[in-house]
């Protein structure tokens, strides 16, 4: 993480984007988006003010607790966050009253009593300690930990346009450095600060941009070029694309989700990425899962989930609902797991994923289908686990269905 001293016109945009997630209600990705769009500024000052509004917002209730101000009264403190953040991290404060105002030895205090409590450290709310507690026992401190960590960037080279040398060489001409990942053989690491989206390399569908862990989950369905594969939870497509190089652009690949909205934003990235078997459909009724039975050689379903195991990508989820949408979340996954399974084929196989942590939501969930007579047996399971890989955490277990 390039920790750098905000200019004061910065803070004030990163003020704006904490008010905008923390009163509006609006997602991170949402609140960056609208303010970027409405000042023009360089991929580096972009990336500073992420930076400091990420970390924040990682690990708000310290923030909050070194500025002497309640949880609940953060949106209206941003400058006194702002102020906090940088004597944190032995910066220079940006010019403003508030950090004329500054108590240097209070802070000092508060700083001293946060280090002896490890929760209020990692900036942890109280419902997701109890939970992670409760979930994982032992290994939970070590996840909290590494969930307050800065994300790093990674990215998955698109076979069905290039290989990862041809790509490292043209981003590296377009002042990007990356490197390849150990052990992944599509998986780029980004080094150094620019703007990924506007390189030529992008506009070209060379790439995508994708977690190291969630590049793990499309290569655990084994599909293979000329497969009928089903991606039921598609969303705007990161996975859908990674099964589409996988399969050499051979084959039907369908695209499914509820949204109408992220499948037309799938169409785009296929069109980009050349991925031409890919056809994107609506689920408007269960009727259009009912006519899809016993017809897919492979099916992904990548549930909606409490998305805890990618906190460090979206911290905001912290402070929100999250606890209370959990019961409903993991009815949502029973139901998505025992009707959508029928659209394998005997003898074909899908992959149940989340970018979720909790057993609950993982193989609680898998032991509950597979113990209801489904007619599934587990082939693998495995779990990405941020505190040893680095990356966001996920969950996939691979099933088949009995010949
Ligand atoms: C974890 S996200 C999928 C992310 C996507 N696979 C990717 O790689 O970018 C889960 C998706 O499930 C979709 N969804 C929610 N309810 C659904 C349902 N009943 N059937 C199918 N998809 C659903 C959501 O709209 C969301 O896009």
């Amino acid at each position: 993480m390039i920790k750098i001293s905000l200019t004061s016109w910065q803070a004030e945009r990163a003020v704006t984007i904490l008010d905008d997630v923390l009163t509006q209600g609006a997602t991170l990705d949402r609140a960056y988006a609208r303010e970027f769009a409405n000042f023009k500024m360089g991929p580096g000052e972009q990336a500073r003010i992420a930076t400091l509004v990420g970390d924040l917002l990682r690990r708000l209730s310290l923030y909050c607790h070194l500025a002497d101000v309640p949880l609940a009264e953060a949106a209206t403190a941003g400058w006194g966050l702002i102020c906090v953040w940088h004597q944190f991290h032995d910066l220079p404060l940006p010019s403003h009253p508030t950090a004329d105002r500054f108590n240097l030895k209070a802070f000092e205090t508060r700083r001293a009593q946060a280090k002896g409590d490890p929760v209020l450290w990692d900036g942890c709310p109280e419902w997701l300690e109890a939970l992670g507690q409760a979930q994982l026992g032992k290994q939970w401190p070590a996840e909290r930990h590494a969930l307050t960590l800065a994300p790093k960037r990674y990215l998955r080279v698109n076979r069905l346009k290039c290989e990862p040398q041809q790509l490292m060489d043209k981003l590296a001409r377009e002042h990007i450095q990356t490197r390849l990942l150990a052990g992944q053989p599509d998986t780029l690491e980004v080094l150094s600060d620019g703007a990924l989206f506007r390189t030529e390399c992008f506009k070209q569908g060379w790439f995508e941009q994708q977690d190291a862990g969630s590049q793990q989950i499309a290569p655990f369905l084994g599909v293979e070029p000329g497969m009928r594969v089903i991606d039921a939870c598609a969303g705007a497509g990161g996975k859908t694309l990674h099964l589409a190089a996988l399969m050499a652009g051979k084959g039907r690949l369908l695209a499914m989700d509820v949204e109408e909205w992220k499948l037309e934003n799938l169409r785009q990235r296929a069109r980009r990425a050349c991925a031409h078997n890919v056809e994107a459909r609506l689920i408007s009724s269960s009727k259009t899962i009912k006519r899809l039975k016993e017809s897919a050689d492979r099916l992904l379903l990548d549930v909606p989930c409490s998305g805890l195991g990618v906190l460090k990508r979206n911290p905001d989820a912290k402070w929100r609902d999250t606890a209370e949408r959990l019961p409903i979340l993991m009815d949502l996954q029973a139901d998505i797991l025992s009707r959508y399974s029928r659209m394998v084929k005997p003898g074909g196989e899908l992959v149940y994923a989340t970018c979720s942590l909790l057993p609950c939501e993982n193989q609680e969930q898998v032991a509950r289908f597979l113990a209801a007579d489904s007619g599934f047996s587990l082939l693998a399971e495995q779990t990405v686990s941020p505190a040893a890989s680095g990356f966001d955490g996920f969950y996939m277990a691979r099933l088949r269905r009995a010949g």
